[in-house]
């Protein structure tokens, strides 16, 4: 029995040994042994060094070892076993991974097949960016998690579909975010996520950020679409308004502000958030689109076609605050007349009559009640009520000749101070608590209603918010009166310069194509429409060339330039020299902070100097701005004339309808696509101006409007003084008895299909509370997630990290450019399962216990495209959550703007060797089967995501 007892040590090393032949086993006596030893034995009573650490081992979880500590495992057991990245099969990150397009690069969708461990390559920097997941997908192509090992940090990566418009809108989010970063945010603190860098690989425009973590809609998502607690709401709208007060100081619209495009940064203490995706971002006196904004989010001069400026941005962020707390879209408008006819129902009243008068789209939603005088229709009818009146379901359907969509209704009370007083406290929140958090939710309807303002001239500014108490945290007491925004003076316009006549670049007015003129003069009485004195030589540069880029190897792009005889104005250049070849005949260089394009004569130069790339290759010199709509071929360098209406190409978004775009990006894109597919190709003497008989745009007024958009580029922000004790939020008393002063004016009756139960006010109890389906029933990784959860004792989820990591009653956050990701090896270990954990942990935030209730019932709808539910399961993955940098990143890039217009985009020559197999088609399964990708199942019942909410790209 001594050959096997356990307790012989000969026995055990013979066993130990991987080089035991079955000779030597069948000396021992113990019958048939693997002519190859590869595992030994389990001995329980072992006390060799080995075995102790073994034994520490199995103290982790099975699923531990078997999954993630794989390779360990099998190295303790077999120390033989080598494991090589190289030998892995592919993992896809990218659906559909079939090549067919770029040499086999390309899927279908234009979008670039990418696998684990794929290397995306800046020549020009000799930088290499090894991908390890995907963190989302847009409109504009696939954002991959990447490892940088030059700094050994993480970093993400927007990967834009290999198709000219979206490579051009591309370059607009290079060029605004450059210069908010550099111009007006260098030191970071202002809540925009930063870029670090862009180049061109396999045709691929790739654009560099900070990794950022979770967005807001899945932080809400985590918590059952329960609301956070108003600390938060406060916290993260003071931050938000910082990010907004800046774009408002650069004169820049976000255009798709939603809680999807805010994320969690939790890489620094205390975590923040930071708004991301400029992509649909555009000038405020450049506006093109007309349909714009993701619909729950989409303010009412937006929908109904009317001029746009900042303004938007303050009511999507209105709408988000109202999110955070509520855990819901306060308006999930399923159409644009559902959407409106929610505003008007819980906001009571209406857009203002000068606006309804003017807005393209007035006549598709409102009837005309009041009184003709002098054949104009009388602002006010005789009553003293508006003129206009919301056409119901029947009247709609009845113009339109299709019945609207109308959603759900969620919540039981039918305006904003009922919903918002009547929300369910936290669960088991002392009696005093309940008063205090009842007076801030005064404030917080107070504060809401300056946000969601019908009237975009009355909206408040970012600043003037940003006093609000709430925001600032001091005590409520009687309806805020926000400080008048400091004035700025008109721009004296010596020079008219009407847009560009080959589209979108309205120098002269900023006037959109699809927006009327008329009333622009209510607008300058606006807090987000003031004007100011512009330095003389500034310029933020419109018209350019784009270059080419499918055929040049290197690009030679001169975007969002112009140029003149003596001057020329360039945006931050995201590409070559080329882009600055009117250079040469330069006295003056204003990069990146532009101005007042209307004080100069723009002298065309015939054939070249505006927007003529010599690499201009097969693509028409395009004015570049702010969307894909714009590219419509100019007809010509001659002079442009101010006042031309309507001077668009066939193809033009803005033509050939009332709408504008009323396809918004996509169509935009698509397009313009198709209009590059007609050949309008290099020579500007060949292309032709379309005149469009069905353009309702209104002409920008050549000598009226012309200074009305300007606005101030100044190199530091304006509005800089916010409160910075604000983040300690005190929970003080005073303030009882405002009385929200809501005038419902409920055009629509109420909807009889509400579904809610009772949100009175009170402690939420579980029958209330419907159960939201289990996430694993739609989110693959769930389980994943929970199994992986057993790994540590020190397991929670992102939210208890980010609660930890707030420190609510400290001052600003002080954070600065490039400010180092410290997450030590541990901590980065500790944050995967943090992340890791999505709801089971939550209730331990310290933010608060988000009240129960039932609202989240009636969010439960199908989805109609199923498919955009992608990018929330792909932010679950666990991957998604892995190491985070452990050292800053540190790019080394230029800082000064002139070397910033150095840096060349490189297309790879097509011989180029990654080290990737040529072909991704060569490297696919057989059967086609990809790896790693998650696969989407299909959905019915769950909430709203993102790409539910857009509708670009159609027509309610
Ligand atoms: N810096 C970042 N860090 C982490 N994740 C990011 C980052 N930037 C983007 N993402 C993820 O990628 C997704 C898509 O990014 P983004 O919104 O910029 O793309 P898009 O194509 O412009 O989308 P959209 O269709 O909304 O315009 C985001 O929702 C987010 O989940």
């Amino acid at each position: 029995m001594d050959g096997v007892s356990p307790g012989n040590e000969a026995q055990q090393s013979q066993c130990r040994d991987l080089g035991a032949t079955s000779s030597s086993s069948a000396s021992t006596g113990l019958g048939w042994r693997p002519s190859q030893l590869v595992f030994t034995p389990y001995m329980p009573g072992e006390t060799s060094d080995k075995s102790q650490t073994l034994r520490v081992v199995v103290r982790k979880p099975l699923v531990t070892r078997l999954t993630k500590e794989i390779v360990e495992t099998y190295q303790i057991c077999n120390p033989q076993f080598k494991y090589s990245e190289e030998l892995n099969p592919k993992r896809y990150l990218t659906s559909p991974s079939v090549g067919v397009l770029n040499d086999g690069y390309d899927n279908v969708n234009s979008d670039l097949i990418l696998t684990v461990n794929f290397v995306l390559i800046n020549l020009e920097r000799n930088r290499r960016y090894i991908v390890k997941d995907v963190l989302g997908h847009g409109t504009f192509g696939q954002v991959a998690k990447c490892w940088v090992s030059d700094t050994k940090s993480f970093v993400a990566v927007k990967i834009i579909k290999n198709q000219p418009a979206y490579y051009q809108q591309a370059l607009v989010e290079v060029s605004i975010l450059t210069t908010l970063n550099k111009k007006y945010d260098p030191e970071d603190k202002h809540h925009i996520v930063r870029i670090y860098d862009y180049f061109v690989y396999q045709r691929h425009l790739c654009i560099c950020f900070e990794l950022l973590d979770t967005n807001l809609y899945e932080l809400i998502k985590l918590n059952h679409f329960r609301g956070l607690s108003l600390s938060i709401v406060q916290l993260f709208s003071k931050q938000i308004l910082h990010g907004l007060a800046l774009l408002k100081d650069a004169g820049i619209i976000h255009c798709d502000l939603k809680p999807e495009n805010i994320l969690l940064c939790t890489s620094v203490k205390p975590a923040e958030v930071k708004i991301i995706d400029f992509g649909s971002a555009c000038m405020e006196d450049r506006t093109v689109y007309s349909y714009i904004q993701s619909r729950y989010y989409r303010s009412p001069e937006v929908l109904l076609g009317y001029q746009y400026t900042t303004a938007i941005d303050m009511w999507s962020f209105g709408c988000i605050v109202a999110e955070l707390f509520l855990g819901l879209p306060l308006f999930p408008g399923a159409s644009e007349f559902d959407l409106l006819r929610r505003m008007i129902e819980i906001l009571g009243g209406q857009p203002p009559d000068y606006l309804l008068r003017e807005a393209k789209n007035t006549s598709k939603f409102f009837k005309c009640v009041g009184s003709l005088q002098n054949g104009d229709i009388s602002e006010i009818s005789s009553n003293g009520r508006s003129a206009y009146q919301a056409l119901t379901e029947e009247e709609y359907e009845t113009r339109e000749l299709k019945k609207p969509s109308i959603g759900k209704e969620y919540f039981n009370h039918m305006n904003l101070e009922a919903i918002v007083t009547n929300y369910p406290y936290r669960k088991n929140l002392p009696k005093e608590d309940i008063v205090k958090e009842s007076q801030i939710r005064l404030a917080l309807i107070d504060f809401l209603r300056g946000l969601v303002e019908f009237d975009p001239a009355k909206r408040w500014s970012p600043f003037q918010a940003s006093r609000h108490p709430f925001v600032t945290g001091e005590p409520f007491t009687h309806p805020y009166e926000p400080p008048p925004e400091t004035p700025r003076m008109p721009v004296v316009q010596g020079i008219k310069v009407d847009h560009h006549p080959g589209g979108g670049h309205w120098f002269a007015a900023g006037l959109s194509p699809n927006v009327s003129s008329k009333n622009r003069p209510s607008l300058y009485s606006s807090s987000h429409f003031q004007m100011v004195q512009y330095p003389p030589a500034n310029s933020y540069g419109s018209v350019g060339s784009h270059g080419s880029y499918n055929d040049s190897v290197r690009l030679g792009s001169s975007y969002g330039s112009y140029g003149e005889s003596s001057n020329m104005f360039a945006y931050y250049s995201p590409v070559g020299p080329s882009g600055m070849h009117m250079l040469g005949q330069s006295s003056t260089s204003m990069l990146g902070n532009s101005p007042d394009a209307r004080k100069r004569v723009i002298q065309y130069q015939a054939g070249n100097g505006l927007g003529i790339s010599p690499s201009a290759g097969n693509f028409t010199h395009l004015p570049l701005g702010a969307s894909p709509s714009q590219f419509t071929p100019p007809s010509s360098f001659a002079q442009v004339s101010a006042g031309s209406p309507g001077h668009y190409g066939p193809t033009s978004p803005a033509r050939g309808s009332s709408h504008g775009s009323p396809l918004g990006k996509t169509s935009a894109i698509s397009q313009f696509n198709r209009r590059k597919n007609w050949g309008c190709a290099g020579s500007p003497q060949t292309q032709d101006i379309t005149f469009s008989p069905y353009w309702h745009g209104q002409c920008p007024d050549s000598s009226g409007h012309a200074e009305g958009t300007a606005h101030v580029l100044s190199s530091s922000p304006s509005y800089l003084q916010s409160n910075t004790d604000a983040a300690s939020w005190k929970q003080r008393g005073g303030g009882g008895g405002y009385s929200a002063n809501q005038k419902p004016t409920c055009l629509f009756m109420p909807s009889s299909n509400i579904n809610l139960q009772s949100t009175e006010l009170g402690h939420d109890t579980p029958e209330s509370c419907l159960s939201l389906p289990d996430p694993g029933d739609w989110d693959p990784n769930y389980s994943d997630e929970l199994l992986l959860q057993e790994d540590s004792s020190d397991v929670s989820c992102l939210t208890a990290e980010f609660g930890r990591s707030m420190n609510l009653g400290s001052t600003e956050p002080l954070v600065g450019f490039g400010r180092p990701h410290q997450v030590s090896s541990t901590s980065s270990s500790i944050s995967v399962h943090r992340l890791n954990g999505p709801v089971q942990a939550y209730s331990n935030v310290e933010m608060g216990s988000p009240p129960a209730h039932d609202l989240q019932a009636g969010y439960m709808r199908s989805m109609s495209k199923p498919f955009h539910l992608m990018p929330r399961i792909l932010q679950n993955s666990p991957s998604r959550f892995g190491l985070q940098p452990v050292q800053r990143f540190a790019h080394g890039r230029p800082t000064r703007v002139g070397e910033w217009n150095q840096i060349k985009v490189q297309a790879p020559p097509s011989s180029f060797s990654s080290g990737e197999p040529r072909s991704p088609r060569n490297n696919s399964f057989a059967n086609s089967m990809t790896w790693g990708r998650r696969v989407n199942p299909p959905v019915s019942n769950i909430p709203p995501a993102s790409r539910a909410r857009k509708d670009y790209a159609r027509i309610d």
